[in-house]
């Protein structure tokens, strides 16, 4: 199989649901070997930048490549080289964890030795190996944010994409997802990743990028001091650029 970079580049993607809603000329790249991370209030577009990158969303205007390649267009073998989790995490309610995992890795082309083996270190790397023979439907919220995270990642994909993958995880798993995304990164694959938590994304990103109404508007330096506050005074700046006439 030939191994692709997986460089994901996402140019002026408009995607309009309303005045101020939607995707307006979205820029992004995601190079191979790097974790960026997607910053920006409730509502700013990073979901929707995320489905974008994935296909799921028809673009009005711009679009998103792979490799150069148009993700409408993207083969499948090169579709299994990607790993995602997107608004859902991927679980059957009546398959148990294990089985779900092992679907994941079987639909992303993996044999099945190599498959079982995927999983056996999926489980371990997610402390899910206590709840491998528990249907997805009886597991907590974290647990089965846990089972979606391990068949987006069982695979060992070239690029990855997550939406805030954290948000219901306790402290270790969030240590954990950490572990994962740079390791992930130093074998060389791109990871795009969204979250709230601006301390949390600082110390696995190499960038960081503030989604602001639908259009990227300035990148973080994750060594920088004081994130949160340079976080607010780059979307205060925009939001001021935006509405000269209001003040
Ligand atoms: N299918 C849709 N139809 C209509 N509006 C939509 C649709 N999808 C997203 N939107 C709107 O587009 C805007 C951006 O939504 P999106 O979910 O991408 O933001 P987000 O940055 O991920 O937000 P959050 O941090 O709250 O998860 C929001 O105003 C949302 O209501």
């Amino acid at each position: 199989m030939p191994r692709s970079s997986h460089r994901l580049e996402i140019r002026d993607a408009e995607r309009v649901f309303g005045p101020d809603a939607g995707l307006f000329g979205a820029t992004l790249t995601v190079a191979p070997g790097e974790v960026h991370a997607l910053v920006g209030l409730n509502g700013s577009g990073k979901t929707t930048l995320m489905r974008a990158a994935l296909g799921m969303v028809d673009l009005h205007a711009g679009g998103a490549r792979i490799d150069g390649v148009p993700v409408a267009g993207l083969p499948r073998g090169a579709w299994s080289r990607v790993g995602h989790m997107v608004e859902h995490a991927f679980a059957y309610p009546d398959l148990t964890v294990r089985r779900n995992i092992r679907l994941a890795a079987r639909l992303h082309g993996l044999p099945d030795p190599q498959a079982r083996r995927a999983v056996d270190h999926v489980l371990a790397a997610l402390d899910l190996e206590r709840y491998a023979r528990v249907r997805a439907r009886l597991l907590s919220q974290g647990n089965r944010q846990r089972v979606g995270l391990a068949a987006a990642l069982v695979h060992a994909p070239r690029l990855v994409v997550l939406d805030e993958p954290t948000n219901a995880l306790d402290p270790r798993g969030v240590v954990l997802v950490r572990e994962l995304l740079v390791a992930r990164a130093a074998a060389g694959a791109g990871v795009l990743v969204s979250s709230h938590h601006l301390d949390e994304v600082a110390r696995v990103a190499h960038r960081i990028s503030v989604l602001n109404h639908g259009r990227v508007i300035g990148t973080l330096d994750p060594g920088g001091a004081d994130l949160e506050r340079t976080f607010f005074r780059v979307v205060h700046a925009d939001d001021e650029s935006r509405a000269p006439c209001a003040r």
